[in-house]
Parts: structure tokens; C-alpha cells; sequence
């Protein structure tokens, strides 16, 4: 414990961060979450000279297995962390394929300005040229600078820093995959500096009307399934949503969140059963705004920036707090 360094708490979920592969060229087809948060801390030289650092293990998962149960766990022990007055920031170490989602979900129910920073790794630990520790470091870099407060839930890679809402994962396999599509990163850590350029104007943490009562221990989210349009649409798996459950729709609509006219009657009586529609965007990048007025006369929300699996995260919260389609469609307008 040096006197004179800040307090970070480092919360390991899992992913490729902490993945080991048979040879130290494998860069696929690795056991992600194999390495426990303590071995990463380990394998970062400096991270002693950065911060006071304290760690517990979440979970050690692929992030492509999330799931409620370790999103309520991870919320919980966060909040705790944010609590302790000796805890200056959050570093969480994740797998990168539902990184978005979970930082998302954090920047709208965490309720702390303290920074909280997500990073994970496109190598594997055991590889040659493994991106992990400098992410790590630079992580707990961004988490002990005071500029990175009140800036919401921060993810860190490949030396830059971007805001929650906007960021998406854009590449499969390339270390330089995550990107905030035209509304660019936050700041960068150059030469070990960090340096912030900009933030965003959209509600988060304290701003949001979203509390984590709603990610309480063992309740799951409500159902909300995304549905990828494509051409010779045909309604069915709209159809099989709803039969099984769904209680909300995303739909990953053609460019500007266009509906198939053979997708719509199915979306129709979705909102007729009172089943909220959320129209998105496949495109990755750009803004659904009203297009066919039969679409808004029918009730349908636009998702904005937000990608479908953003949007389905913040109708789950929308259904969880027990909103309104009225309330539903005005956190979506502002979020
Ligand atoms: N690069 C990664 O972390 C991918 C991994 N499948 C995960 O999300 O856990």
C-alpha cells in the first residue's frame, strides 16, 4: 500500500484478456476466461506504480456467455466498490464480443460519478504481441485521472477511450476494432498520457432514470428479442417472438430502420397486443429518425444512434421500470 497512490478496484468477468491458447501464435480458438483477475494484474509491469490495487473475480467467462445473473452480481459488487470512500475508480476486465452491452447497461444504472472503466483484449494473454496488459494499464491509467470523472462508464483499447453509449465492437479479430462510428473517442493515452477532447451530451449515470433495483439478484430482464430484417422478409420469426414470451422488439431494420411490408403486419399487432417496437438499424453506423408516417401512426420508437442489441438493453430497463409507451419513447428520444 503506497500512501501517495489512489485506490482501483479490478473486477475480472472473463473474456480474452484472460484467455490462454496452446501456442503463443494462436490468436484464435483459445479458452477465453482461463487466467483469474490476479494473473492479469500480475502480467502488467507499472500497474504498482499507477494505483493501490484491489481485485475480485466476478466471473470468468467468454463474454459471448453473459448472461443477468453475473450482470446483477457485477453491478452489485461495482456499486460497492464506487461506495468505498478509499475506492477512487473501477476497472473491469471483460471479454470484448458483448463489452458494449455491458457498459452500456452500467452507464445507464450506476448512480457515481467516480470513474468506471471497461477493458478487455483481442490476443489472448499467452500470445505474442498480447494487447491485454498495455489495455490494462492504460485503463487503470484513464480510472485514476481526474478528468475521467463524471464522464460516464468509460471503455478503454488500443489507446483510446470511448463513451459508453456510442462505442461498438467493429472488427472480428482486429486489436483496432473498437470504434464510436462518426462521433469518434472520447481522448486517447498517448506516451502513457491521458488525454480527454470531449464528452457526451447524452444522459448517463446520475442523469439516467434507471436505478440497479432493476438487475436485482436472481430477476431476470424482461424478454426483448431482436429481429434482423433482410430482403423476402416474411413475419415468422416476429410471429415466433411473441408466441414465446417476448415482451419487447427490436427490429434491426434496412437502413434508416426500414420495415419489409411483409415484416409489418407482424410488428403491427405486436404494438396492438402492447408489445413496444423498437426500430433500429443493421447498417452499424447512423441515426433512425421518423421515415413512413404509417410506421409512426402505428406506434413504433426510433432507436437513434443506438444498434439493436444498445436498444434492446434500454427497452429491457424501459419494461423493467414498468414504463409507459409514452415514457418508453421519451427516454428513447433523449438517451
Ligand atoms: N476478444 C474477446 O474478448 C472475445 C471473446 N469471445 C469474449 O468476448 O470473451
Amino acid at each position: 500500500m503506497k500512501e501517495d497512490l489512489p485506490t482501483i478496484a479490478i473486477l475480472g468477468t472473463g473474456g480474452t484478456i484472460a484467455g490462454k491458447a496452446g501456442s503463443a501464435s494462436a490468436t484464435t480458438g483459445y479458452v477465453p476466461g482461463s487466467a483469474t483477475v490476479e494473473d492479469l494484474l500480475a502480467s502488467v509491469p507499472g500497474l504498482e506504480d499507477i494505483a493501490n490495487l484491489t481485485s475480485v473475480q466476478v466471473s470468468n467467462i467468454g463474454s459471448e456467455d453473459m448472461t443477468d445473473e453475473i450482470w446483477a452480481c457485477l453491478v452489485k459488487e461495482t456499486e460497492s466498490q464506487l461506495k468505498d470512500p478509499e475506492v477512487a475508480g473501477v476497472v473491469i476486465t471483460h471479454g470484448t464480443d458483448t463489452l458494449e452491452e455491458t457498459a452500456f447497461m452500467l452507464n445507464q444504472v450506476l448512480k457515481s460519478e467516480k470513474p468506471v472503466v471497461l477493458v478487455g483484449s483481442m490476443r489472448p494473454a499467452t500470445s505474442i504481441s498480447a494487447d491485454g496488459p498495455m489495455n490494462l494499464l492504460n485503463a487503470a491509467k484513464v480510472a485514476t485521472t481526474p478528468e475521467a470523472k463524471g464522464k460516464g462508464v468509460l471503455v478503454v483499447l488500443n489507446d483510446e477511450i470511448h463513451g459508453a453509449r456510442d462505442v461498438i465492437k467493429t472488427n472480428t479479430t482486429n486489436c483496432d476494432t473498437f470504434a464510436s462510428p462518426r462521433l469518434g473517442a472520447l481522448g486517447f493515452i498517448t506516451g502513457g498520457r491521458v488525454s480527454f477532447f470531449k464528452e457526451s451530451t447524452r444522459p448517463h449515470t446520475l442523469k439516467t432514470p434507471f436505478t440497479s433495483e432493476l438487475l436485482s439478484d436472481h430477476k431476470h430482464l424482461p424478454i426483448v428479442d431482436i429481429i434482423y430484417a433482410h430482403s423476402n422478409g416474411d413475419g415468422r420469426l416476429i410471429k415466433a417472438a411473441i408466441q414465446s414470451g417476448a415482451k419487447g422488439i427490436i427490429y434491426a431494420g434496412m437502413g434508416n430502420g426500414s420495415i419489409h411490408c411483409k415484416d409489418l403486419p407482424e410488428l403491427e399487432k405486436a404494438l396492438e397486443e402492447g408489445i413496444p417496437v423498437v426500430r433500429a438499424s443493421r447498417c452499424g453506423s447512423g441515426e433512425v429518425v421518423d421515415s413512413s408516417p404509417e410506421w409512426t401512426e402505428a406506434g413504433m420508437i426510433n432507436a437513434g444512434t443506438l444498434n439493436p442489441q444498445k436498444a434492446r438493453v434500454l427497452l429491457q430497463l424501459c419494461l423493467a421500470a414498468g414504463y409507459c409507451h409514452e415514457k418508453t419513447a421519451e427516454v428513447f428520444l433523449k438517451a
